[in-house]
């Protein structure tokens, strides 16, 4: 058997943000959860820490698992242009703040996994750490609609719900192909994780 090399990469000392976009369902996060397995990803990426109105679940810590505020504090930081992306969904308001992205920019390369909207606002901030932009494509539209339906994890009305945003966004995407530093088709899962994996390398140690 083939020994299996590993390079390790050096924690960076410019930390970077690497952004996904994608339709719903399209596997956004099962090939980072694939990447981040490999041992050269280990501590190389964090993840900023939330705002949301939701009340704590038990075991929640604010501060690591969300910042928990009040409708009227969300209020006033949506206002105050705090976040990058915010939404509302089933009555709770979450949202991504420049501040906490800004945290974890101050020790590790950062994965947002963003809307469409998400990475426009971020890409107008002009932040000063590098940014890639990668927007994942489904094989077919078939192929997205089954792996949405396969996922199990919607109600039919949340599904189509959904669907409705995933046609809108692949106007954006069609329209706007330029936006994105790279597009991947992720048609089959180990070609998808190996493309991505050999983008975030070029990509952290540059
Ligand atoms: N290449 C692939 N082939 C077949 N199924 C896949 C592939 N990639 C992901 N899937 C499956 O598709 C479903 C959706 O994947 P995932 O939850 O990662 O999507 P997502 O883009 O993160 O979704 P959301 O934006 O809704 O959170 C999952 O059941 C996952 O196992």
């Amino acid at each position: 058997m083939q020994p299996t090399i590993v390079t390790y990469l050096k924690p960076s000392s410019s930390p970077k943000i690497v952004v996904l976009n994608g339709v719903t369902a399209v596997g956004k996060s099962t090939l980072f959860k694939n990447a981040f397995q490999r041992p050269q990803f280990k501590d190389m990426f964090g993840f900023s820490v939330s705002h949301t109105t939701r009340k704590p679940r038990f075991n929640e810590v604010d501060g690591i698992d969300y910042h928990f505020v009040s409708e009227e504090e969300f209020e006033e930081l949506a206002q105050a242009g705090a976040f990058l992306e915010h939404t509302r969904n089933h009555g709770n308001r979450y949202g991504t703040s420049f501040k906490a992205l800004e945290e974890v920019l101050k020790t590790k390369n950062v994965l947002l996994d963003l809307d469409y909207k998400g990475a426009v606002s971020l890409k107008q901030a002009q932040l000063k750490q590098k940014q890639l932009y990668v927007l994942i494509r489904p094989p077919t539209w078939e192929a997205f609609i089954e792996r949405l339906r396969k996922r199990g994890t919607e109600t039919e009305e949340e599904i189509q719900r959904r669907l409705q945003t995933a046609v809108q966004e692949t106007d954006f995407f069609d329209s706007n192909r330029g936006f994105y530093d790279v597009e991947i088709v992720n048609h089959m899962l180990d070609s998808a994780v190996e493309h991505f994996c050999g983008l975030l390398e070029g990509f952290i140690v540059q």
